[in-house]
């Protein structure tokens, strides 16, 4: 159970910024829920879409619906060749959220948003599109090849893993890919659904709402951690040796990347789902060093300081074991907040007051401009 956490002091901590009826965080009991339905319910009984479904129409879909909105979402995966042009100059060397970042703003210039009438077509375009934006430049800067951004897989899970790996994904790595995509989806004011909110409160188009949305994901304190994360577990070859080395890093004052949050205070309630999945991509991939590995960072930093893996710790080694390169790891998170930023946008543009807080003033008095040449 997720404990309500002290909230004061700098980075607007506990103030209250808005309204949603979208999703709640750390309150007692379910600790997040995304309107109304415990994360963990839905991760274990739905597939991403009909989350997605739910943020963007307010109730979940019955199977017709569920159907009719998969085969909707289907045809709107290809990108314009425009986009797949611009795609192929950014260079193999570029990080991957840069390229989310650069293809939600080049979609926005070829399929414009001209009336906020077509919020919800153009959340869907985007969620549909991303996983082709990341893997269409991938797959040309990395292995040469130009693919076939459709394909028949039913869920934008097993879409994703049919570009990225060029073959059908296994039943185990779907399922992993929609309980992800699902804890992933919503998580009320955090950094970058703020910086959506902020800039749909100036009246601006969803592509732009996304694209900042993105540039706040990117960073290692937000979204990034899972690939920061990563980076950190696979240089230590044994558990002793990856606690040796924590002990170290808490000792130097370093961060350690997935673990602890802003809101939550004892656990993050999307943990316990995606550890559960993670250990077993171990078992099947017959892993004895990452997961192991993993659990002894875990076990060290809750004995040692009393902090826990957020979402992002155990995402790290699942993604691994499906054969995921680290790089993609963050841009996977935009692929499912798309739907939560987007759901904030529509609900800070019907209710909208321009987001203008005020600062404290900490530099000098008022002074006189000292001509140029008396300075
Ligand atoms: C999906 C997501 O975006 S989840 C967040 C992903 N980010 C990460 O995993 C990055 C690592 N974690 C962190 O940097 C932080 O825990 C944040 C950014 C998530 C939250 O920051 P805050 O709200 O400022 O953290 P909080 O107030 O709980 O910090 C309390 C103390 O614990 C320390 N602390 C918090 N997290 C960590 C960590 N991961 N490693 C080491 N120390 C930590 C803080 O430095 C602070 O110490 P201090 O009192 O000596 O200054
Ligand atoms: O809420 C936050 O501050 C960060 C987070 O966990 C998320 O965005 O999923």
């Amino acid at each position: 159970m997720a404990e309500a956490k002290v909230l004061s002091g700098a980075g607007l901590r506990g103030q209250i910024a808005g309204q949603t009826a979208l999703c709640t965080v750390g309150k007692t009991g379910a600790g997040l829920t995304y309107r109304g339905y415990d994360v963990r319910e839905l991760a274990a009984e739905c597939d991403f879409e009909e989350v997605a479904y739910l943020l963007f129409y307010g109730e979940l879909p019955n199977t017709q619906q569920l159907t009719d909105y998969k085969s909707r979402l289907k045809t709107m995966r290809d990108l314009p060749q425009a986009l797949k042009e611009v795609l192929e100059r950014i260079p193999a060397s570029a990080h991957p959220m840069d390229v989310m970042r650069t293809g939600s703003s080049v979609l926005g210039t070829l399929e414009p948003e001209l009336s906020f009438d077509q919020q919800r077509d153009v959340a869907e375009r985007l969620m549909a599109a991303f996983p082709a934006i990341m893997c269409y430049w991938y797959r040309f800067t990395h292995d040469g090849v130009r693919i076939n951004c459709s394909s028949d897989e039913e869920t934008l899970g097993g879409h994703f893993l049919a570009l990225l790996h060029d073959k059908k994904p296994s039943d185990l790595h779907v399922k992993v890919m929609n309980v992800s995509l699902i804890l992933y989806a919503e998580h009320e004011f955090n950094a970058s659904t703020f910086t959506a909110r902020v800039c749909a409160s100036t009246l601006s188009d969803l592509y732009s709402c996304v694209t900042g949305a993105i540039g706040s994901l990117r960073g290692p304190l937000h979204g990034g951690a899972n690939e920061a994360a990563m980076d950190m577990i696979e240089q230590w070859k044994s558990p002793e040796e990856a606690r040796e080395a924590i002990l170290g890093m808490l000792e130097r004052k370093d961060k350690i990347m997935g673990f602890g949050h802003a809101i939550y205070s004892v656990s993050d309630p999307r943990n316990e789902v995606i550890k559960v999945w993670a250990e077993k991509l171990a078992d099947e991939v017959g892993d004895t060093v990452l997961y192991p590995v993993s659990v002894a960072v875990d076990e060290t930093m809750w004995e040692q300081k009393k902090l826990f893996p957020n979402a992002d710790f155990y995402h790290a080694s699942a993604y691994h074991f499906m054969g995921i390169p680290t790089k993609l790891f963050t841009p996977i998170f935009v692929c499912s907040r798309v739907t939560g930023w987007a759901s904030h946008v529509f609900e800070q543009r019907s209710n909208n007051r321009i987001i203008r807080p005020s600062a404290e003033y900490i530099g000098p008095e008022q002074r006189k401009v000292v001509p140029i040449a008396q300075r």
